[in-house]
């Protein structure tokens, strides 16, 4: 579970998180929404200790978000945007550079069990640089589950995909279960397809709605039917 209590972020005088209060639970796929400028990559930094807080709270599965503490880094997986694989590494070679990057050895059963979980394991063996924009983004999603964590933070993870490439990632969130999914959006399609609930960000303040309460108000900034 993620547990946010009256952040508070600013840069200079200006203000981009006014105390932001928010829980999201455990199976709830929550879409974090708001105009460019409002503030999501804010928050999502300040889930990841990447930003201090000065005030305001953050626990992640119960653990507060602390530079010293760091337990609770084991329990969040983050996609970026924009990532960097090797494009002359297969799937599988790639994945394993990554899986070694955070472990002293890579755990073959789980790269499969990732691989698998965005159907990449019969593309294992191919070269990232054949691989489709949607293969790519795949790839990258199976690097933040090889991880297993139960919390992740997914940032755009359609960004720049055609419509097959993001129904294929659609359905591989909609098969993740047990997990606190939040992903950054634009796109109210996707949102009604896979999200249970909305973070909405509007100067400065965030307000969560289940996704029926916030297709039926008129809080649609920031967002691409
Ligand atoms: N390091 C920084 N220094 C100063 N201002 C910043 C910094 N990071 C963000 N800002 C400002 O804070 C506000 C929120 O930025 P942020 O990147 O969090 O918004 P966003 O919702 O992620 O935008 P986008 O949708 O364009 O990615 C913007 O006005 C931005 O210019």
């Amino acid at each position: 579970m993620i547990k946010v209590e009256h952040l508070n972020q600013s840069f200079g005088k200006k203000t981009v998180l006014d105390n932001v209060t928010i829980e999201i639970h455990k199976n709830e796929i929550c879409a974090l929404v708001g105009r460019n400028g409002a503030g999501k990559s804010t928050f999502i930094n300040s889930l990841l200790g990447l930003l201090p807080v000065k005030q305001g709270a953050i626990s992640i599965n119960g653990m507060e978000v602390t530079k010293k503490n760091a337990a609770w880094k084991r329990t969040i997986a983050y996609l970026p945007e924009k990532f960097m694989l090797y494009p002359m590494l297969t799937g599988l070679e790639n994945m394993t550079f990554f899986a070694e990057a955070v472990e002293k050895a890579a755990d073959l059963e789980r790269i499969e069990r990732a691989l698998r979980s965005v159907s990449l394991w019969d593309d294992r063996n191919v070269q990232v640089k054949s691989y489709s924009k949607g293969m790519l983004q795949r790839l990258g999603l199976a690097i933040t589950l090889y991880q297993e964590s139960s919390i992740l933070i997914l940032d755009e993870p359609t960004s720049g995909i055609d419509p097959m490439g993001r129904k294929e990632i659609l359905e591989v969130l909609k098969s993740l279960h047990d997990k606190t999914i939040l992903l950054s959006s634009h796109h109210l399609d996707e949102i009604r397809q896979v999200c249970t609930h909305v973070a909405y960000l509007n100067e400065g303040k965030m307000e969560k709605f289940t996704v029926e309460e916030f297709l039926a108000t008129h809080h649609l900034g920031g967002i691409e039917s």
